[in-house]
């Protein structure tokens, strides 16, 4: 996938899907950075040649392997890949299949469909995603419809490649009303101004949005469409947004899920034993606010903690009957256990025999159709985007609703530039700094002196930096002790110590 995300347009990158559809696995990584940094075409070959004696790769063309590739809108993207393409025909067996311009959870999707043996086109795609969005509708209880201004949603497409998808997702849904900002064919940049990482970073209003959206659900989506935040106009201050951010797109998901789940298990006449523990698990990483993680025990779920990088939580949430993960930026998914489907689906046919129409069944065929909506190879802003309009449909919410199932805490994050920003080695999920000794120490006696304070640091794994994170009771408790923390990386770390 030739994207660089959220990234500016002059850049590019690539992103690569193993066959599984999900990302490419971690122990590869080392390989595909020394490749990018091969300094000679000589050099490049002799690298791929070790690491196919190394890793018993058959490289004699018995073999064959079909690639496909896709990129987003970046005008840089059609040489990319055709490089990319005469790349893979340089390998015997080897074909290319070019599926144009998609979002990179399409691309995702569609590896995972093809070595699944299913329907694997862009169309098959939209039909999934639209099919089981009307089919989740259905099951809303009558008793709820929305007032006249909740039915609509704003979306801010980034300029990308998300926008134009969602028009094609728009055709196939005619009862929902979107307007869709930011495609893209205005003549916007892509990312500038526009998208869910500024919306996210920045708290303010993406381009294109003004006083008249006041009260109105907005959502954006980032230039490659694999990260989602819903936001809402400030009536005070039409610049500002209240965010409604990844951490409380997992809490909506959460608790329609454990609502499901609980339907279920409601003793029906003679069920009881047949009732199934399914193991119901939240992902987050140390950036998710305090607050939300205060909600998901307050419900009684399990939450657990990985490092920063989604393929961490994908990972986590993968030993789940179902695991829900994101990351507060809004890159997140909900991943169901292939034992626990075909529980559903053999449910499914006894509630079907015995007592069709029952709470229970329709429970086991909403859990079946978020199965079938959200993208199972990794976060997908559209088919996020569809599961949260249908729960805020079936639960008769409006934005302001589901914004209040907690408030968070007010949070600051800051950058340090240091010497060797791969001095700082964390633990416990990157909460705790093992090395250099005594920063740790010296960060908790500055987090002791706020109610509800919270910070750690840790290395970037994108940026030159260290990053700081804060959070306290109120903002400029945040803000001071992002301050403190950030004196004390630079103290241990910074350019004026030599040790
Ligand atoms: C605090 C933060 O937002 N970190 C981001 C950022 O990672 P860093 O390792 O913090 O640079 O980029 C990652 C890739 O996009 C994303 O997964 C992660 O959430
Ligand atoms: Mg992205």
């Amino acid at each position: 996938m030739i994207t660089a995300s959220h990234n500016k347009v002059t850049d590019n990158g690539v992103k690569i899907a193993d066959p599984s559809g999900g990302m490419l696995t971690q122990e590869w990584e080392p390989f595909a950075d020394a490749i990018a940094n091969s300094p000679t075409p000589q050099h490049f070959v002799q690298l791929i040649d070790e690491f196919v004696k190394k890793e018993n790769i058959r490289f004699d063309g018995v073999r064959s392997a079909k690639i496909l590739l896709g990129r987003d809108t970046r005008p840089s993207g059609e040489s990319l890949l055709e490089a990319a393409k005469q790349g893979v025909y340089s390998i015997v067996g080897a074909t290319a299949i070019d599926m144009g311009i998609l979002t990179t959870p399409q691309l995702h999707w569609m590896v995972r469909a093809r070595n699944k043996d299913m329907k694997a086109t862009e169309l098959d795609y939209f039909e999934q995603l639209s099919s089981s969005f009307r089919f989740l509708i259905d099951l809303t209880p009558n008793q709820i419809k929305m007032s006249k201004t909740d039915d609509k949603l704003i979306v801010d497409g980034a300029n990308g490649v998300g926008g134009e998808k969602l028009e094609v997702l728009k055709k196939m849904l005619n009862s929902m009303d979107i307007e869709i900002r930011n495609s893209g064919k205005e003549g916007g940049v892509l990312n500038e101004g526009v998208g869910a990482d500024y919306v996210q970073k920045e708290k303010v209003v993406p381009q294109g949005f003004q006083l008249k959206d006041v009260g109105i659900r907005c959502a954006s989506l980032d230039g490659d469409a694999d990260r989602l935040v819903y936001f809402s106009v400030q009536s005070n201050n039409t610049s500002k947004i209240d965010l409604v951010d990844g951490d409380k797109i997992l809490s909506l998901f959460a608790l329609f899920i454990k609502e499901q789940l609980s339907i279920l298990k409601m003793e029906g006449d003679d069920h009881v034993d047949e009732n199934y523990e399914a193991r119901l698990g939240v992902v987050q990483t140390a950036y998710a606010n305090g607050a939300s993680t205060d909600y998901f025990r307050q419900l009684g779920l399990e939450v657990v903690f990985t490092p920063t990088g989604v393929k961490y939580l994908h990972e986590k949430a993968a030993e789940y009957d179902i695991g829900i993960y994101f990351e507060a930026n809004g890159h997140g998914t909900i991943l169901f256990s292939e034992s626990f489907l075909t529980w559903l689906n053999a449910r499914n046919n006894e509630l079907s025999s015995k007592s069709k129409g029952s709470e229970q069944q329709k429970a086991v065929l909403r859990l079946l159709a978020v199965s079938n909506l959200i993208n199972q190879a990794v976060g997908d802003a559209l088919s996020g985007l569809l599961l949260v309009e249908a729960i805020l449909q079936y639960k008769g919410w409006s934005i302001h609703n589901w914004s209040e199932l907690y408030h968070d805490l007010p949070s600051r994050q800051l950058k340090v530039k240091v010497v060797d920003r791969t001095a700082v080695v964390t633990a416990n999920a990157e909460t705790v700094v093992v090395r250099p000794p005594l920063i740790q120490e010296a960060i908790n006696v500055e987090v002791a002196k706020y109610p509800q304070g919270r910070s750690f640091i840790r290395p970037s794994g994108t940026e030159d930096v260290i990053r700081v994170y804060a959070e306290a009771s109120i903002q400029e408790a945040a803000d001071s002790l992002a301050n403190s923390v950030a004196k004390l990386a630079d103290q241990f770390l910074g350019f004026g110590n030599s040790g």
